[in-house]
């Protein structure tokens, strides 16, 4: 199912449907997923197990309002290794996380007819499917719905306002105890790089947040298709929750493709490209992208903190000096949102865009007038 599309992020049309063509008995993947380009992930074996993904337990972490410092110590190096960290103890309560579920899956198993109501509109990249910006475009083996839920004023009329009344009040809850959670976290990336949690909160305070719920439907051939492109986010942070547990998330370290595997009831936290910018390349965005598999249907939500959309992103002005200089430009969230919506996800492509190149920087002009 497709529709035209012109808009402000470029002249695209938007598809919908995995799910229905996966849910058929499927001989042959169509043309348009398979992804030859995909570099395999590497596999556990004997004697070579997989790396375990940092786990940032908040619970000792914080207590009484107190951070304890070795704990923050390892939270910032976690942060810039790998950039990527598993939060348990995290506060947002298993029932919750349960209503979830039901009501994500209940959600995906709408008809398709149904879910064409929250399809994405002309000039917009939010709502139900997949933007498709060209004709030879290579899809991705996922379904998904992406908004943006705050500021609340921006929310789109048909979509979350439109939805189910109990998955509408459910993301709701889900969205404000997921929040204070974010701030948690943004404030202590920020104390642990001696960001004073003031500037955190001016920037991060009301600010931009969105969503995406995927369905991964499982795939015959699951080597040669990819249930979500190699990207990172451009976000502060992202928070995922794995809603029905089963694992597909693949982070890329040292070149390599890593399967990732959680604790039940964990978390996922990836450092967004927009804390790699803030904190001056202190933190680093991870690449990531997720795999599909035979047997099982997979479902993610992503949550994505961003500051507000009238704030200026750029290394904070603390972190600077002449010794430490600014590595990225600045630009307005609003125009680095619309920037990161109007071409296809690509690795880190749309972060390198933001780096000050060492030729711009060795010259000077640049320098002076970031730093003040
Ligand atoms: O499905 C996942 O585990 C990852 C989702 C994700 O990376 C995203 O929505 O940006
Ligand atoms: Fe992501």
């Amino acid at each position: 199912m497709a529709s035209k599309l012109t808009n402000v992020f470029g002249s695209t049309r938007s598809v919908l449907g995995v799910m229905d063509m996966a849910n058929k008995p499927l001989k042959v993947i169509p043309e348009n997923y398979i992804r030859p380009e995909m570099e395999p992930s590497i596999q556990s074996d004997i004697g070579n197990p997989l790396p375990a993904i940092p786990i940032v337990d908040l619970k000792s972490l914080v207590s009484d309002g107190q951070f304890k410092r070795t704990e923050l110590e390892k939270l910032y190096s976690t942060c810039k290794d790998w950039g990527f960290f598993q939060v348990i103890n995290h506060g947002v309560s298993p029932q919750l996380l349960e209503k979830l579920k039901l009501e994500v899956e209940k959600f995906f198993q709408l008809p398709t007819e149904e879910k064409m109501k929250y399809e994405i509109k002309p000039g917009d990249v939010q709502g139900y499917g997949t933007v498709i910006r060209s004709e030879d475009q290579k899809l991705d083996w996922g379904d998904r719905c992406y908004m943006v839920i705050n500021p609340v004023h921006r929310r789109k009329p048909y979509l979350l306002p439109k939805f189910p009344p109990s998955f509408r009040d459910t993301l709701e809850s889900y969205f404000s105890e997921v929040r204070k959670l974010a701030m948690t976290l943004l404030g202590l990336l920020g104390k642990a790089i001696n960001m004073d949690l003031k500037e955190v909160e001016d920037i991060f305070d009301d600010g931009m947040q969105s969503i995406r719920m995927t369905y991964y439907p499982p795939c015959p051939k699951p080597e040669h298709v990819i249930g979500l492109t190699p990207h990172s986010d451009a976000t502060g942070i992202t928070i995922v929750h794995q809603v029905n547990g089963v694992e597909g998330l693949e982070i890329k370290k040292d070149g390599a493709w890593i399967p990732v595997t959680f604790l039940p009831h964990a978390f996922v936290v990836n450092v967004g490209d927009v804390m790699e910018i803030l904190s001056n390349g202190a933190y680093t965005s991870i690449e990531h992208r997720a795999a599909v598999n035979k047997e099982r249907e997979r479902i993610s939500v992503a949550m994505f903190f961003n500051p507000k959309f009238e704030a200026e992103i750029g290394p904070v002005k603390s972190l600077l000096s002449p010794e430490t200089p600014p590595l990225f430009k600045r630009m307005l969230m609003e125009d680095y949102f619309k920037d990161f919506f109007s071409s296809n996800l690509n690795g880190k492509a749309h972060l390198e865009k933001m780096r000050i190149q060492c030729v711009e920087r060795d010259r000077g002009e640049k320098v002076e007038t970031q730093i003040q």
